[in-house]
């Protein structure tokens, strides 16, 4: 797994506001998307792409474009839908699965509740949206099963990043053949025992929507 760690002095400032406890849901949900713009300029530097030719109004002349399939965006309910709307800003053609998926707060592993994906992935490039590396369950799980349907290319995008999260998704991908690639905009200093990110957010999901 290449991990791609998103250094720019807006994503530092932009992940200090969201991490402040007084940071308010509106506030946060903005803070969200705009650092999903910044990170989704780095993680599409290998977006597939084909010649495309044009004519300009001075002379012909051969461009790119986005190839097909497009590749397709998943956002990891609930939390990753906060990073939908900055990432297909970037990527208006993309188009979009959707995986539901809970961490159980006692065992921290992860439950699947709802998917809405296309049945073949074949060739797909795939973009896979989670505010929070935390175990690295929820991303292994959902990683996994897009290889399985078939995706050949996976860049998962995370705003924040457990240094032990991401040894544990190189572990448990360690036999995926398919190039995977972690864009995050930080690596935090550790888990505490309760699983949660320190100095982390808190939970990412609750300060975008709301306690549930
Ligand atoms: O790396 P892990 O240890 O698996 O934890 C990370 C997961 O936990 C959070 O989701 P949560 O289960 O809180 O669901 P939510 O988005 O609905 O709040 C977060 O958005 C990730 O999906
Ligand atoms: O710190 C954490 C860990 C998991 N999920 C979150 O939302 N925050
Ligand atoms: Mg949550």
């Amino acid at each position: 797994m290449r991990v791609e760690l998103a250094k720019h002095p807006l994503i530092a400032h932009k992940l200090t506001y969201l991490r402040d406890k007084r940071t308010d849901s509106p506030t946060f949900r903005r803070l969200a998307e705009e650092l999903v713009t910044l990170l989704a300029y780095e993680a599409t530097r290998e977006v597939r792409v084909e010649p495309f030719d044009i004519e300009t109004p001075v002379a012909p002349t051969t461009g790119i474009k986005l190839s097909s399939p497009k590749p397709l965006v998943v956002p990891i309910l609930r939390a990753g839908l906060g990073m939908l709307e900055g990432m297909v800003r970037l990527l208006p053609s993309a188009e979009v699965g959707f995986l539901g998926m809970q961490r159980n707060e006692e065992t921290l592993e992860a439950i699947t509740y709802a998917n809405r994906l296309p049945d073949d992935l074949s060739g797909r490039q795939c973009y896979v949206l989670d505010p929070m590396l935390a175990t690295g369950g929820t991303l292994a799980m959902s990683i996994r099963y897009l290889v399985e349907r078939g995706a050949d290319d996976i860049t998962a995008v995370t705003l924040l990043s457990a240094p032990e999260g991401i040894a544990a998704l190189e572990k448990a991908l360690g036999d995926v053949q398919v190039p995977i690639t972690l864009v995050t905009g930080a690596i935090d200093e550790r888990l505490n025992e309760n699983g949660y990110i320190v100095p982390g957010l808190g939970d990412a999901g609750d300060r975008l929507y709301g306690l549930v």
